[in-house]
């Protein structure tokens, strides 16, 4: 996240950290006691490695009493995703066991009804991702309020041009943004999901290439019946 704040402790209880070998690599959140929502995009950083889950932290580092890692007994990447555009950028991860909930661990409702948030919507979003164009990494969880912008401006010839379909969505990144290591992770929008972060152009903190998200909507019957298929 470039230019957010702190987030308070605990009061996003829904965000996990996707690790590999205790280093963060993407966000997720938590959308079910045994599941986390994240982007398809984070699995080509894995090689032959297995995604570990942290949920109810703030530090990264520090000893916090309801921070758990769990290993992923399954790991569901959207059918249509690819490493060649950003469509369909969902991955499902099922833990090894139903996180323990709490007031640091809880699940986030994600929106079912397939209408647009309005443009100038202003949507919350978080992550363990870089704050700085050089790479820096945070410790605790930062947090970016970010207004909606219409898919038209979205898509205009110099922004996205023409690649965002009405299954993504943007924010305005005017300087405040998401930025590696955020991919995975929630738009919040009125306490609810309403996107997933990608990378998209990976490009951060420019207005002319405003952030995209994967629009969560469209994909829920595909994410009831993969939760439901598998020992729901
Ligand atoms: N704002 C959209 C967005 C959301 C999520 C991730 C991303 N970026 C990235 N996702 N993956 C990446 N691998 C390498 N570099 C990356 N961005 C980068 C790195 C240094 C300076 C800078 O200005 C941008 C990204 C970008």
């Amino acid at each position: 996240i470039l230019r957010g704040w702190e987030a308070q402790p605990h009061l996003r209880p829904y965000m996990a950290s996707l690790q590999l070998d205790g280093k963060h690599i993407c966000g997720g959140f938590l959308i079910a006691p045994q599941w986390v929502l994240s982007a398809a995009h984070c699995t080509e950083q894995m090689g032959d490695k297995h995604f570990q889950v942290l949920l109810g932290a703030h530090s990264l580092s520090a000893p916090e009493p309801h921070k758990r890692l769990y290993n992923v007994k399954a790991q569901i990447a959207h059918p249509g995703s690819n490493i060649h555009n950003n469509r369909d950028d969902l991955l499902l991860l099922q833990l090894e066991e139903k996180a323990e909930l709490n007031e640091h661990v809880k699940v986030l409702p994600f929106q079912r009804e397939d209408r647009e948030v309005a443009a100038d919507t202003l949507c919350d979003t978080a992550g363990w991702g870089t704050i700085t164009h050089s790479g820096k990494r945070p410790d605790r969880l930062q947090e970016v309020q970010r207004p909606v912008i219409s898919r038209e401006l979205c898509n205009h010839r110099t922004r996205h041009d023409r690649t965002i379909t009405e299954k993504m969505m943007c924010t305005d990144s005017n300087k405040k943004d998401t930025c590696k290591g955020d991919s995975g992770g929630p738009l919040v929008c009125n306490g609810v999901a309403e996107g997933v972060v990608t990378a998209g152009s990976r490009v951060c903190g420019n207005y002319k290439k405003p952030a995209i998200y994967t629009r969560i909507a469209p994909y829920a019957e595909w994410i009831d019946s993969i939760m439901a298929s598998r020992d729901g």
